[in-house]
């Protein structure tokens, strides 16, 4: 291995999060995985239960064992549920290692809004406030300065690439932003619940935590920093009976009368040399197959002017540009290398 290669661990690689770092670091020219673990399930070999991972190189899987993480990586990827990254953070950050979270725990840098939506105790608020938000298009610069990122949620990450330069710019009223997501069902992780089971999902389209998702806070904190003011907003998700795919419709007031062309050139501009947002020209909206399996947002507009209002519509791969992608992304950035290292796919289509 070149002394400009560095080696990962992934907690959590028996997950939907971890599995999808394991394919997509496979592929990855700098990053060699070194160890899988799983805390329910060491010993075994992942191929046991992931016969596509048969080809991978770290086959056992290994428990959570700090100093053995240590000797064997350099960055360790926490693949975790809420409530369990934040215990595991500490000591991986202690031992040295690059620490790259994908679960909510460090993402609200109020501990008392994180105790309101997630419902238990908070992090450490030391470590909240070293942790660095991982929204690699707009904090890129705060990620290459960083051993800890907190990766965005994969609604917010869709929600915020669509918004951002709008209300950054002002050319929207932030006051009067409504967020309508929907979401593949591999969102919600592999564990098994009444919601996910396939004839509760199958031909059927359902709202879910509506008024109470907890990445309402976490679009409020993004989108209260580009206004420069508090901004509230209302954020409803949707299950839709497809695997993977996010789309967020996105309706808001314009400030002053502009037309969604202008809008197109203002996003090309404020995205310019960042390859995984594309900005559609006037007139086409994009879908989620059209990022499928890919690490790209792919934004559309649409203006009206009988209601002076904007649509915008939004789409990511909940699994890549939602979690592992952007995580690897926002490696590549921590480690200065160009952050499209490993992620240059071509969506899955059809
Ligand atoms: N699915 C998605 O689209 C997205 C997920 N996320 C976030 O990424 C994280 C992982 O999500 P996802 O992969 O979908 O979830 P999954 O439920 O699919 O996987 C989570 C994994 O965490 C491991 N785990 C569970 N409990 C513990 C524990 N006590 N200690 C250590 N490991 C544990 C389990 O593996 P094992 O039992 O083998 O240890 C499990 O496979 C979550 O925080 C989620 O919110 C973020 C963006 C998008
Ligand atoms: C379909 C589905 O259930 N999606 C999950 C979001 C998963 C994710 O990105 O969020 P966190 O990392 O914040 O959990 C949800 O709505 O809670």
């Amino acid at each position: 291995m070149s002394s400009s290669q560095i080696r990962a661990a992934i907690v959590g690689s028996t997950g939907y999060g971890g599995v999808e770092l394991i394919r997509l670091l496979q592929s990855h020219p700098k990053v060699t995985v070194t160890s899988v673990i799983s805390s329910s399930n060491s010993g075994a070999p992942i191929a046991e239960g992931f016969p596509h991972l048969t080809e991978i190189r770290t086959d056992l899987l290994d428990g959570i064992d700090v100093e053995l993480i240590r000797a064997k990586a350099d960055v360790v990827f926490l693949a975790t549920p809420h409530g369990i990254s934040m215990k595991l953070a500490p000591d991986f950050l202690d031992a040295g290692l690059k620490v790259i979270d994908l679960s909510g725990d460090f993402r609200l840098k109020s501990g008392d809004t994180y105790k309101q939506w997630y419902k238990h105790e908070p992090a450490d608020q030391t470590l909240v406030e070293r942790a660095v938000y991982g929204l690699a298009e707009v904090y890129g610069e705060q990620v290459a300065n960083s051993d800890f990122i907190s990766n965005p949620g994969c609604f917010t990450t869709t929600s915020l690439l669509g918004l951002y330069p709008a209300v950054k710019s002002g050319w929207i009223n932030p006051d009067s932003i409504i967020i309508d997501a929907k979401s593949g069902v591999s969102g919600a992780g592999r564990g098994l619940n009444l919601s996910s089971h396939y004839s509760e999902i199958n031909e059927n389209f359902k709202a879910y935590k509506i008024n109470k998702h907890q990445h309402t806070p976490e679009i409020e904190q993004v989108l209260t920093e580009a206004a420069g003011r508090p901004v509230i907003t209302t954020f409803t998700t949707h299950l839709v009976p497809m695997t993977r795919g996010i789309m967020c419709t996105m309706y808001a007031t314009l400030t002053e009368r502009r037309s969604s062309a202008e809008f197109v050139e203002l996003y090309r501009q404020f995205y310019e040399g960042r390859k995984f947002v594309r900005i559609r020209p006037d007139g086409n909206w994009p879908a989620t197959k059209e990022v499928y399996g890919t690490n790209y947002c792919d934004i559309g507009f649409s203006v009206d002017e009988r209601t002076g209002r904007i649509t915008f519509i939004s789409v990511t791969d909940n699994l890549v540009k939602g979690a592992a992608g952007q995580a690897i992304q926002n490696l590549n950035l921590l480690m200065k290398w160009d952050e499209t290292l490993g992620l240059q796919f071509t969506p899955v289509y059809p």
